[in-house]
């Protein structure tokens, strides 16, 4: 018998399931046919997708422009017991967040009810002048019970969510698209999710109100993760801006340890575009720092990054490089 010809594609394993943000990242940067897409239930499992090489490339959110770190990435980053000694940043996306509250339509009631609101309606006594939603719901949410998203999603929705949702209960989901999933499961058709217009496609979901997110402006940055460290495939020449993400520790009991980290970094005019710290969990109160500048340790041709990094053998209790990538942010 013939063999198939059919080669298997390398596996990109991202936070699932389908049609959450990340897979929508994901598609943005790998387009469809070089991989075989593999939708991973937390991000820990694309941590260990990635580290057990079982996919080649992993896709993981890192923050939002609204709402700040995505803490279980800075958590496994942070890679307290070495699980991911291999694990390296090697590019990054931005994807424009839109979030759609989905659910199911109301059913049909008296014309003396209220048209939208669930939950408390707002003004309240506490909080006499509330921020201004920028989009009304389209249909009524007076049924609406429960909601379910993702932490971040909340995050980055209170304003909408303060307006016509109130002290509605919330459930927190793996992932946006998950949170679809459940919704479309419960029979009661009083709970809604806050999801991407496409997980409502794919759901069958109907749209009760449509871009619920704060600001115009929100946006999701992505890292693409690799095993092994990342090698530069640009010419010398070619006019890009890098970034680069390291994490340390230092002792803190020393005044300005951390300052003298970030001179390594001053005196050799490398920018900072990030900070931020987990908790050690060894020492109360102490933390693991990862710091992100401009500048790249694999297109280091004059070599500042390299002595930035060998300053901070000095100053720091440990450190790891974690990546150096093109910096895709549309300025
Ligand atoms: O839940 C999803 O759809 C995700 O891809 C995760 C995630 C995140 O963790 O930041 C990605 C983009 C949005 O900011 C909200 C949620």
């Amino acid at each position: 018998m013939a063999q198939s010809s059919k080669k298997s594609l390398p596996a990109v394993s991202f936070l699932g399931p389908v049609s959450s943000y990340t897979h929508q990242a994901t598609l943005q940067c790998f387009g469809k046919g070089t991989f075989e897409y593999q939708p991973a239930t937390t991000i820990a499992d694309v941590f260990e997708a990635v580290q057990s090489g079982e996919a080649e490339k992993g896709v993981v959110p890192f923050e939002n422009s609204t709402n700040g770190a995505v803490i279980p990435t800075l958590e496994l980053l942070a890679d307290r017991n070495s699980l991911y000694p291999d694990l390296y940043v090697s590019a990054e996306a931005y994807l424009d967040v839109r979030h759609f509250l989905l659910g199911h339509k109301a059913p049909p009631v008296s014309l003396t009810s209220s048209p939208v609101l669930s939950g408390i309606s707002t003004p309240t006594p506490s909080y006499p002048a509330p921020l201004q939603p920028k989009s009304k719901p389209l249909l009524s949410l007076k049924h609406i019970k429960r909601l379910h998203t993702h932490p971040q999603a909340y995050g980055q929705c209170e304003i909408f969510l303060g307006a016509y949702l109130k002290g509605v209960e919330r459930r927190e989901e793996s992932s946006t698209s998950r949170s679809a999933e459940v919704v479309k499961a419960d029979t009661s058709g009083k709970s809604a999710a806050i999801a991407s217009s496409l997980a409502a496609e794919v759901h069958g979901l109907d749209i009760l109100a449509e871009n619920i997110e704060d600001r115009e402006d929100n946006t999701t940055r992505f890292f693409i993760l690799q095993k092994g460290k990342p090698v530069n495939d640009l010419p010398q020449d070619a006019d890009v801006q890098s970034k680069s993400l390291v994490s340390f520790t230092v002792d803190h009991g020393t005044p300005g340890a951390l300052a003298d980290v970030l001179e390594c970094f001053r005196n050799n005019r490398l920018n900072l575009t990030s900070i931020n710290s987990r908790p050690t969990t060894t020492t109360r109160f102490q933390y693991i720092f990862f710091v992100e500048f401009v500048g790249s340790r694999i297109r280091d041709w004059d070599g500042r990054v390299e002595e930035a990094l060998s300053c901070l053998d000095k100053h720091t209790q440990s450190w790891r490089w974690l990546g150096s990538w093109e910096d895709k942010l549309q300025r």
